[in-house]
């Protein structure tokens, strides 16, 4: 019986695998055909022939790109669908055949929702549910679960496709993170699908699933508000680099490829921070009270002078009188405009007021000035030496690298806007001109062009220009793909972005990514518990629509800007309005490990989130103590090398204080094999200190010297806990000389 059923799946599977190969040929031959037209030389035309060619290729690579694991799934439906069958096939992507009748569903289709939620008490008009495991284009394993509850006991039920899932689950890590399209559990699907509007907090403890939950929500929006969030796109924000690089392939492996990435380093555009500032500097960096220093710096660039100002003008001398200038900044704000906007208007203002006054001294000693000779009149004056110094003096072009600069830089400046601050707290951002940006900077600078605006003002009409000439290109591609009936398949922004001679050439990601002000449909946060308020800022002003999906762990929250809880974060930005969901299984972390680190949590007065892990292990947390610091290299280079042995990734968590000792040895031990923080990821071997190692996870994980890390870290418990639960097999600890193990363990 299993083995007739085994049988038909794999004929059927076939048969999808046939079908893709058709349509991708078909598409491949339609390309062809296109690219060969003559269109003409004018651009209409040519955008549209762009268009066409475009979406072909997308639709090919989009094909090409689901490779292995086209279908995992199928339904037993208990009344057959509107097309007759009783048999629902789920899949990374929809298939249809000659006739349009489904072969298979995406999974993120409505109808596939029972795939990943229906159980015996709620079946949601299926009457079964089947897991496909493949290999290549072959399936070699079925499983299947019957709703009938008279057919199962109440265990049962609670996790769905329990072997496919520990198959996932038990598989060696790779140092990339992978999709789980085919194994998504009840409460994460849950999440996944949850509405586009509004706040989606995500809490779990780690290793429930936050980070591919929020990736796989990401996919899932995409898919079902293509029209909406096609054209405004995605941000994904993660804590760091390390984190990106480990993230990166989820998305693409799931056909979506418009996704912003960004670490918080990477939020303004041209400026690459990875550097972190002291623990004391980044949380006086990350308070909202640095908006309002930022305020009160552009505001003090704008300066009314003490005394009238003598300037000449072509030989004529004009007197400039501090109430002009007072008058024309007055009128300048009135404006609203933010502060290089403003400056334009306010040198009107001047020029306007300096004209009128040369013309009448003119006059008065007899000359005829008629409005010809008063145009060039302001020319003169506009581009006098003395004018330009008077008018820059009084309100300069700022850009927000040199605000945030010289805000560092000048002391006396700095003491003159915060007056009621100790000289201890000013300190903290002394800082020589020069100096790297740090990832505590990135809002700060976002903070400045906000209020600065376009350093250009013109630039700020170009980009107008651009963006109606991008809406009339879409709009064209939007006709072009209803033609060609592909309409659903590709994105008229997918289309537009291959248009080879407009200036909207580049995707909507690339765009998103390259410009500043851009606002996005839909923002996801990860590990959002690190955030300061001034990062928050940051994407708050990204998502004036306040669509978000925010996962984290208030109980790992380990940098010193962050915040122990989601009610205290979010209602000074947005008051009560979030919603919350909870995920509760480790799918990480074997039981015994995830005991072990939150008895230490709790013996070192952490609040953990708890969860239940589906997993155990054959290996039992160990703590190696030892005597000598040339030991303690040694040992943690033996467990390194037996875990190594053992195949897949391993993890050295190790104090700052320690990793130089470490990496040399690592170095010497290993060669290539090994590599310190984010060079570490893609080696057998990794390297890191707690904070890189957060949201990442490793088959093993050696952590060098718990008391260090307490002792070292801001929130220092905390980042032993992320430390210790980082492991998927197998945990370690080596002591330091003298150091006692950690209570509670
Ligand atoms: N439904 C699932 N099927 C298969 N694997 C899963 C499933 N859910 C989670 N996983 C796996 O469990 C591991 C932990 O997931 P993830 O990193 O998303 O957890 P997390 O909650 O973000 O953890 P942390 O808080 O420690 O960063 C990953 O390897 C992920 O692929």
């Amino acid at each position: 019986m299993a083995d007739t059923e085994l049988a038909r799946e794999r004929e059927y599977v076939a048969g999808l695998y046939a079908r893709l190969d058709s349509l991708r040929e078909e598409a491949e031959r339609e390309l062809t055909t296109v690219r060969r037209e003559d269109v003409g030389g004018n651009h209409q035309s040519r955008s549209e022939r762009d268009a066409y060619a475009r979406a072909y290729e997308d639709r090919i690579s989009q094909l090409r790109e689901v490779g292995e694991r086209l279908a995992f799934g199928r339904l037993e439906l208990i009344d057959p669908d509107a097309d007759g069958s009783d048999l629902r096939y789920i899949g990374r992507i929809g298939l249809r055949d000659e006739n349009l009748e489904p072969l298979l569903l995406d999974w993120r289709a409505p109808q596939a929702r029972a795939f990943y939620q229906a159980t015996a008490a709620t079946p949601l008009g299926a009457r079964a549910r089947r897991h496909l495991t493949t290999k290549g284009r072959d399936v070699v394993r079925i499983e299947d679960e019957v709703f009938d509850s008279t057919l199962l006991d109440e265990e049962g039920t609670q996790l769905q496709g329990e072997g496919a899932l520990l198959a996932a689950l038990s598989a060696q890590r790779t140092g990339q993170m992978h999709d789980i399209v085919s194994t998504i559990q009840a409460e994460q699907d849950r999440v996944i699908r949850s509405d586009l509007s509004g706040v989606l907090v995500v809490q779990g403890g780690p290793g429930t699933g936050k980070t591919a939950v929020a990736l796989h929500r990401a996919a899932y929006l995409l898919y079902t508000y293509r029209e909406r969030l096609g054209s405004s796109g995605v941000l994904v924000v993660g804590p760091s680099r390390a984190f990106l690089q480990y993230i990166n392939a989820v998305l693409p492996s799931l056909g979506e490829t418009g996704v912003v990435l960004s670490s918080l380093g990477q939020l303004y555009p041209g400026v690459e921070a990875t550097l972190e500032d002291a623990p004391a500097v980044a949380a006086l960096k990350g308070s909202a009270e640095m908006a309002a220093l930022v305020k009160r710096a552009v505001r003090s660039r704008q300066r009314v002078p003490e005394a009238d100002q003598t300037l000449e003008i072509n030989g004529e001398k004009l007197v400039l009188q501090p109430s002009l200038i007072a008058d024309a900044m007055a009128k300048a704000r009135e404006s609203g405009k933010p502060y290089n906007e403003g400056r334009v208007l306010f040198v009107k203002n001047v020029l306007t007021q300096l004209t009128k006054q040369l013309t009448e001294q003119l006059r008065r000693r007899g000359s005829t000035v008629d409005e010809a000779d008063q145009a060039y009149l302001r020319e003169d004056i506009r581009t006098a030496y003395d004018v330009r110094v008077a008018l820059n003096t009084a309100w300069i072009p700022l850009t927000p690298e040199k605000l945030i600069e010289d805000l560092y830089a000048r002391p006396q400046w700095l003491t003159s806007l915060t007056g009621h601050w100790s000289k201890a707290k000013r300190e903290l951002l002394r800082r020589d001109r020069g100096s790297e940006f740090t990832v505590s900077d990135v809002p700060l600078l976002d903070e400045s062009a906000e209020l600065l605006g376009d350093y250009e003002p013109g630039d700020a009409a170009k980009k107008r220009a651009e963006k109606a000439q991008r809406r009339r290109d879409i709009e064209n591609a939007k006709n072009a793909i209803r033609n060609m009936g592909v309409d659903g398949m590709v994105s008229a922004e997918s289309v537009v972005s291959g248009f080879a001679e407009t200036t909207a050439s580049l995707t909507t990601a690339e765009r998103a990514a390259s410009d500043r002000s851009w606002t996005y449909g839909h923002i996801v946060v990860d590990e959002a518990q690190e955030l300061s308020p001034m990062q928050w800022r940051v994407l708050l002003r990204k998502s004036p629509l306040r669509s978000f999906t925010i996962v984290g762990d208030v109980a790992q929250a380990s940098s010193a800007a962050s915040s122990t809880s989601w009610d205290a974060t979010l209602s000074p930005l947005i008051g009560e309005n979030w919603r919350l969901e909870e995920l509760t299984v480790n799918y990480r972390t074997p039981s015994q490990i995830v005991d072990a680190a939150e008895r230490v949590a709790h013996a070192n007065g952490l609040t953990v989130t708890r969860s239940r892990s589906v997993r155990t292990t054959e290996w039992p947390v160990s703590a190696d103590e030892t005597t000598t610091d040339a030991r303690l290299v040694d040992r943690t280079l033996q467990l390194a090398h037996e875990m190594a042995a053992s195949g897949g990734t391993v993890a050295v968590i190790a104090p700052a204080s320690r990793t130089a000792e470490l990496a040399d040895a690592l170095a010497e031990s290993f060669g290539n094999d090994a590599g310190a923080g984010v060079a570490g990821l893609s080696r057998t071997v990794a390297l890191l200190e707690p904070p890189e190692a957060k949201g990442l996870e490793f088959d093993s994980v050696v952590v060098v010297s718990p008391a260090g890390i307490v002792a070292e870290n801001t929130r220092g418990a905390s980042a032993l806990y992320v430390a210790m639960t980082r492991s998927t097999q197998r945990l370690a600890l080596v002591l330091s000389p003298g150091e006692e193990p950690p209570a509670g363990l």
